[in-house]
């Protein structure tokens, strides 16, 4: 009972932005046609046992004109005056299931779309997906989760909801049915009016608790299958973006077992699965097989006394069986609603960090716009997502056109202060200031190259299409890239095909393009040599005159391109 409550409390609160939502009423008159189409269909069943009932007694009076009547239009049978004929009955069946579930199927894609869309939006926005991963909140796979665990959720939920809403009507309407048609029985003489809707109702719940005994294991199992295969396929991916290292390494071995790892915690975890869902299949397989025979059992002594035609006996049967199928709903969908109940709890999982993540942005060292000239930062600390302080009373301050250079042993953390400069880095405390309405700039010693063409690289974080051909042509001749402006608009996997040092030039076409007011390098030059070197910076300090420039670099010559240099030492920045 906790399991299933918990499970639907924190289902609701992933759904409920989407049916409270700005799309409500597109998704709740959606919802509302589906659940009218499946009633329909629950009624047609109704109607057919009564049908089934007015067939069989023509066919056991070998009443000719009825059969054919009940075949075709419909005609009077000896409970109604007129009952449907099959072929109405079926062509009206089939309209309605192919538009209960084209329906679903488009409530389905809608709300999956909005899922994906607004985990997507709170990842990102807040900088949640660089805090999920600088500390780990135990929230792995985020590509699974926001790829496969929102599809498996809305498919899940509405499968499984529309499921259990017939399986509740079917038992609602079939319990009434059969009550109209068993009758009582005197059991040490007590009379009980309506035995086989108890007998029904005792049978199913027996079988759906000892299902969920049986199989609640594969709850676990589900969570941890969908982490395993997320985790192996994350490998391959890792290999497929790392081809050259592994390669130049000779690393094919030592990958290989890596991967074998992976996969054999994916065998191993599916292996658990597979016999957790033999016992429960031995049980639930057993339950289905009896299942089609004891309502005959059930009904057949009022049968071979007489007491029903052999209409009555499958109409009974059917109904008997129809709701002990419904009240069974669990036990046949038990491996589903284990899968989805793991599912559930992935996404709760995640969005609780995502949440935790927003509520904590106000935390770490601060950028914030001021009212004064230049940049400063006061009483910064950096400390590491342990708690650890790595860089104390950190005061900087640079005046705009000013050049800095930072230095300092490796491991000191100079990248880590760079990344409180930019705003991103989530531990510590203190504040920077920056003028307001200058823009900024960081070019990381490996630049990020987005997906797609050579211009969106070049572009970006400017959408494609934010410079002209000349503009872009002139700044790949001016970094030492000029061979590379025919390819403008090819498409690849530019993280592979251009060299360390090409892809620094490109991140300085990118800053000569920008023209931030404010531009910060992490040692934006190592790859390069020392020609190449200087001639960027140089390149830099001439056409952005204007720009305000802070380099963290070890070589002693970029630093004739500074005004000023500092250093970091035990914890502090000092002058050098
Ligand atoms: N996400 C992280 N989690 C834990 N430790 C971290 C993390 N990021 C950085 N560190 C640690 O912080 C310290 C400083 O790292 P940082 O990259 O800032 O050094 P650095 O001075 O830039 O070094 P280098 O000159 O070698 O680039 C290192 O000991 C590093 O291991």
């Amino acid at each position: 009972m906790r399991f299933t409550l918990a499970a639907l409390r924190d289902a609701w609160s992933l759904s409920r932005p989407f049916w409270n939502g700005d799309q409500r009423w597109a998704a709740r008159g959606l919802l509302a046609v589906v659940v009218v189409l499946n009633l329909g269909l629950v009624a047609m069943n109704v109607l057919l046992t009564y049908w089934q009932r007015g067939f069989y007694n023509a066919l056991e009076t070998k009443d000719w004109q009825a059969f054919i009547n009940l075949l075709l239009i419909g005609g009077p049978t000896d409970d109604f005056a007129f009952i449907p004929g099959f072929s109405l009955v079926a062509a009206l069946y089939i309209v309605v299931a192919v538009y209960a579930l084209y329906l679903k199927q488009a409530l389905q894609i809608r709300w999956r779309r909005w899922l994906t869309d607004s985990l997507t939006r709170r990842w990102l926005g807040h900088r949640a997906y660089y805090r999920l991963a600088v500390e780990d909140r135990g929230t792995d796979n985020p590509d699974q989760r926001l790829a496969e665990d929102a599809r498996l959720f809305v498919d899940s939920t509405l499968t499984l909801g529309l499921g259990l809403m017939r399986a509740v009507v079917t038992l609602v309407s079939f319990v009434f049915v059969l009550w109209g048609l068993s009758g009582e029985v005197t059991v040490f003489g007590v009379a009980i009016p309506g035995y086989l809707v108890w007998v029904a109702l005792a049978y199913s719940a027996l079988g759906t608790w000892l299902t969920h005994r049986i199989g609640r294991k594969l709850i676990g199992l589900n969570f941890l299958q969908e982490r395993v295969e997320a985790d192996f396929r994350y490998a391959l991916v890792r290999v497929r973006d790392n081809v050259e290292g592994i390669a130049l390494h000779r690393g094919e071995e030592e990958e290989r077992t890596g991967l074998e790892g992976r996969f054999g915690a994916v065998i191993g975890n599916w292996w658990a699965i597979m016999r957790a869902t033999k016992q429960l299949t031995f049980f639930t397989a057993g339950f289905s097989q009896v299942a089609t025979i004891f309502p005959f059992v059930v009904v057949a002594p009022n049968y071979f006394a007489g007491r029903i035609p052999l209409g009555g006996l499958i109409q009974t049967s059917t109904a008997f069986g129809s709701v002990q199928e419904a009240m069974s709903w669990l036990v046949n969908n038990y491996p589903e609603v284990a899968a989805w109940r793991a599912t559930v709890q992935r996404l709760t999982g995640f969005e609780t960090a995502i949440s935790a993540a927003e509520a904590a942005d106000a935390e770490g060292p601060r950028v914030e716009s001021g009212t004064q000239k230049g940049l400063e930062a006061s009483g910064l600390g950096v400390s590491l997502p342990d708690g650890r302080p790595l860089l104390e009373d950190v005061s900087l301050t640079v005046a705009p056109g000013e050049a800095v250079v930072v230095s300092g042993a490796s491991g000191s953390g100079k990248s880590t202060l760079f990344r409180a400069l930019a705003g991103i880095w989530p531990f510590g405390r203190g504040r920077v200031s920056v003028p307001a309405g200058g823009s900024a700039l960081f070019l990381p010693q490996r630049p990020y190259l987005p997906l797609g063409t050579l211009r969106r690289s070049l572009s970006y974080p400017s959408p494609e299409g934010s410079f002209d051909d000349a503009a872009l042509r002139a700044v790949l001749e001016d970094v030492g890239l000029g061979h590379l402006a025919p390819r403008l608009d090819t498409g690849e996997s530019w993280e592979r095909v251009l060299s360390g040092g090409e892809q620094q030039r490109l991140a300085f076409a990118r800053a000569l393009l920008q023209r931030p007011a404010w531009l910060f390098l992490d040692e934006a030059t190592a790859s390069l040599d020392p020609v190449a070197e200087e001639r960027l910076y140089r390149l830099l300090r001439e056409r952005l005159p204007g720009t305000a420039m802070v380099s963290i670099a070890h070589r002693p010559a970029v630093a004739a391109f500074h005004d000023r240099a500092l250093r970091v030492e035990g914890r502090r920045l000092v002058p050098a």
